[in-house]
């Protein structure tokens, strides 16, 4: 069995459809990368995938149970991050991680492992509100590696990344997978060791056609 598979997906935004028959299969360990123009769907299908929208038709599931039958259960397998790194403007990184390793009762050394990982120790103990938005990302990004969780979903997670950090990433998601997790991820850029590594879904062939957008929007 599959662990995370959707089925004949459509979705809507502000009323308009975005994409429609859109499937994809994972088995543990697999990475999808959406590619498409802008405006195609990946940042919705990012969305839908994290249960922040519905699918307007189809379904997910997860090791073949529907994912919509326990929305909270979904919600505690999936790490989401999206277009704001949503760093909280007190918080050092130290106290960051800190409260993070804590919810996800993780032994504290991941803490300074995450900092070391992400060229975070510098910085460990300035404001949030601090951070420039490259080191924000960082933080946001160490974030994943001390909040286990087997769904990945990231949202153009290179933008702003220097090389040492994006190499930071790759070995990230290298153990994540290892570990037997997904990744879904959007990207534009080709990350070397990731995009040439995962399953590629383009967002441009499932564009909804009459009578696939009259469908949609019945
Ligand atoms: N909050 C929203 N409300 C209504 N429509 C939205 C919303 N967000 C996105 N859309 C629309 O949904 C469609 C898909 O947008 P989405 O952001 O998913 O595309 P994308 O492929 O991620 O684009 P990009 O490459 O520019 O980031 C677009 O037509 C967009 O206008």
């Amino acid at each position: 069995m599959s662990q995370f598979e959707g089925y004949d997906l459509g979705c809507l935004r502000g009323g308009w459809p975005v994409f429609a028959h859109l499937d994809f299969t994972l088995d543990a360990g697999d990475a999808l990368l959406l590619v498409g123009p802008n405006g195609s769907g990946k940042s919705s299908l990012l969305r839908l995938l994290a249960g922040y929208i519905p699918p307007a038709v189809g379904e997910l599931r997860w090791q073949g149970v529907p994912v919509a039958k326990d929305p909270d259960l979904h919600r505690a397998r999936t790490r989401y991050l999206g277009h704001q790194d949503a760093i909280k403007a007190p918080l050092t990184p130290r106290e960051d991680l800190a409260f993070w390793t804590k919810l996800h009762a993780q032994p504290h050394r991941l803490v300074e492992e995450a900092l070391k990982a992400f060229a975070l120790e510098a910085l460990a103990d300035r404001p949030g509100r601090l951070l420039s938005a490259g080191q924000r990302r960082r933080l946001a990004l160490a974030r994943l590696t001390v909040s286990p969780g087997p769904l990945w979903l990231l949202d153009e997670p290179t933008v702003g990344l220097d090389t040492a950090s994006q190499k930071a990433l790759v070995a990230a998601i290298a153990r994540h997978r290892a570990a037997g997790g997904n990744l879904v991820m959007a990207t534009h850029q080709a990350l070397p060791g990731v995009t040439d590594r995962a399953q590629r879904l383009d967002l441009a062939h499932y564009r909804p056609r009459a009578p696939d957008a009259e469908a949609l929007l019945a």
